[in-house]
């Protein structure tokens, strides 16, 4: 599987750091603020007094009078209404702007969407206050010239966002897909880019809000905004300035006001972008009710997954109380048909299941540590992953024995030249020939299978305590995948890591694991030692599965033998054995209810009414 999720940040909560508070209390005050000032101080600000004209500050008039006798401090807190409903509009103006220049590539033909990358790029490297001024100037003074010229100050960077956004997307599998299926353009830009790419605009808009409000503020401070008879904090600023030296009170008033409302809109901004950065938050079901538990935990297995759920938005499971675990020096098996839940299993240990996927699980423990309190750090240097497609894992644009020292500068705070001489020695480790030279290549310049050793040898620059291998292979011809499934053997034996071997080809499994797990439908099936495959494996699907592969005796004119009928979709997973529409030996009792996993001998368990 290809890790082709989300693009952007996802807010799942927000930490409420002091910073966090603070900025979600004076964003509230101030939306109070624009909803009751006007109300409760709109007949003050408006009162002209001839006796108070232009005073400093009173117990009366706390920062003052204007030219008009007007109370400043009741103007400062009617003008958040407006300040705050313009910085609105402005944002919303730029993000809108920002995100059609942002996919108009997407939907035009190819001139027209490089001359809109292009514009684009040109506008990004404009100065934001000279654009805003000169949309104000060309759009005419006045708040909506402000508005305008705020609002092309930030399309820009909305549109750079939105297009980098809309390419990670792009590149994934299911728009590749959606695209080879012929649906038009427009169709998969409002389908599958524009729904992916929603949270990380939605919250940069609100980080946006806090640099209108300023912009805004500056623009009618420089005279180019709000005119009278009208009136913002930018105005107020404006009008209160020349006093500044005599009654700085006068000034001093708007402009705290606009700092308040900058930093508040800030700070809050910041605390959900930071939300937004955190790995995903994991939900932990509730713990099993006594005599229901999964068992204790496995001592000294260097990875312990108990009832692993993993859930997709719509009620598809794909998979569903999965509970495993690997000793030191082991090698289990994953197999199972494509789209059991074996991707999404791996993905659930290193904490890379997609968005809007969800984790659940009782115990998912790696080294004896919750995989939830680890570090980026920690579960990095511990976790090792090899994938399907090599070059993808590897950065295109950087030499490989600089990649690999990468790991161990980033990880262990190693020295540059340490480093670089412990990323040659792994390569040697895997075998790689001449790794000196290799080093000093791109990813590109090595083969396929070169190109696996370098993704594993990158796993080994740590300590691993386990290596996940989804598929390694696959992408591989048949020479080169026994290589390297024997080096992987030879990593594991080496290091007394362990070892989660994902494939759906039960004869590769059968050969390099120890012991084999099977899946069908997102729950394990079966669980045996490896060496028990040919003869002892009980449950109908991996016995159909071991019937389906070809031997010395199969003959080859003939199609090969296949599992007759479909696993089930994650989200139409009925009561009873997933297995049982396609299984021989099924009974009611098989359609209505599921069977558990259950020992069926010494090291084996199966989940089958019928065998155990
Ligand atoms: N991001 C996602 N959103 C929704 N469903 C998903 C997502 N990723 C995977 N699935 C579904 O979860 C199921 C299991 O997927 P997974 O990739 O884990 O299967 P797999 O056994 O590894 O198959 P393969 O060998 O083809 O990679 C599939 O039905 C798939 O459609």
């Amino acid at each position: 599987m290809t890790q082709s999720g989300r693009p952007g940040p996802r807010v799942k909560s927000v930490r409420w750091s002091a910073p966090a508070v603070a900025g979600a209390v004076i964003v509230g005050l101030m939306a109070v603020l624009a909803v009751v000032g006007p109300m409760v101080w709109g007949a003050a600000a408006d009162r002209i007094d001839a006796a108070a004209i232009l005073q400093g500050a009173s117990s009366e008039h706390p920062l003052g009078t204007d030219n008009l006798g007007r109370d400043l401090l009741a103007r400062v807190l009617v003008a958040g209404r407006y300040s705050l409903l313009l910085a609105l509009a402005a944002t919303l103006i730029g993000a809108f702007a920002g995100v059609v220049l942002g996919t108009l590539p997407s939907v035009l033909p190819a001139r027209g969407a490089r001359l809109v990358t292009g514009t684009v790029n040109a506008l990004v490297a404009f100065p934001g206050l000279l654009l805003a001024m000169f949309t104000a100037v060309v759009a005419g003074l006045g708040a909506r010239g402000a508005v305008l010229g705020i609002g092309a100050a930030i399309a820009p960077g909305f549109a750079r966002l939105t297009q980098t956004l809309a390419a990670t997307v792009a590149g994934s599998d299911y728009v590749a897909a959606a695209r080879m299926l012929g649906v038009p353009r427009r169709r998969i830009l409002t389908r599958h880019v524009l729904p992916n790419i929603a949270e990380p605009l939605i919250l940069n808009l609100a980080q946006s809000l806090g640099g209108a409000l300023l912009g805004l503020a500056g623009m009618s401070f420089l005279g180019l905004g709000v005119q009278p008879p009208d009136f913002d904090w930018g105005r107020l600023l404006f009008d209160g300035f020349p006093r500044i030296y005599v009654t700085p009170e006068v000034a001093l008033g708007p402009a705290a006001a606009i700092a308040l409302a900058g930093i508040g809109f800030n700070l809050l901004g910041d605390a959900l972008a930071r939300a937004a950065a955190r790995t995903p938050a994991v939900r932990r079901p509730p713990a099993a009710p006594p005599g229901e538990a999964a068992g204790e935990p496995d001592a000294g297995a260097v990875l312990e997954v108990e009832d692993l759920t993993v859930t997709f938005p719509g009620g598809a499971t794909p998979v569903r109380g999965l509970s495993l675990s690997v000793a030191p020096g082991e090698i289990v098996g994953l197999v199972g048909e494509s789209g059991s839940g074996k991707s999404l299993t791996a993905a659930a240990i290193g904490g890379l299941v997609p968005y809007p996927g969800t984790v659940g699980y009782a115990r998912l423990r790696l080294a004896g540590q919750d995989v939830a309190t680890m570090t980026g750090k920690e579960l990095g240097t511990a976790l090792a992953m090899v994938f399907q497609d090599p070059l993808a894992a590897l950065n295109p644009a950087l030499k490989v024995g600089g990649q690999l020292a990468e790991v161990a500068v980033v990880h262990e705070g190693t020295g540059r030249a340490e480093a670089r001489r412990r990323a040659v020695a792994r390569l040697g480790q895997v075998h790689l020939p001449d790794p000196e030279a290799r080093s000093r290549q791109h990813p590109h310049e090595l083969s396929g299978g070169m190109r696996q050793r370098a993704v594993i040898a990158m796993g080994l620059m740590g300590t691993p305590r386990l290596i996940v291998a989804d598929e390694p292979t696959t992408a591989l011809d048949v020479t080169v995948q026994r290589q390297i499934l024997r080096l992987l053997r030879e990593v594991v034996d080496g290091s007394g890591a362990a070892g989660l071997f994902i494939s759906h080809d039960i004869a590769v499994v059968g050969e390099l694991c120890d012991r084999v797990v099977v899946m069908y439908a997102g729950r394990v099936v079966e669980e045996l030692p490896a060496d028990r495959l040919a003869e002892g494996a009980a449950h109908p699907y991996t016995r159909a599965l071991i019937a389906s592969l070809p031997d010395l005796d199969t003959d080859r004119s003939r199609p090969l033998a296949g599992i007759p009928g479909v696993q089930p979709a994650p989200a139409q997973v009925g009561p009873g054995c997933a297995f049982a529409p396609r299984c021989a030996l099924a009974s009611e009792r098989c359609s209505a209810e599921r069977p558990e996993l259950v020992a069926h001998g010494p090291a084996q368990r199966v989940a089958c009414w019928e065998v155990s």
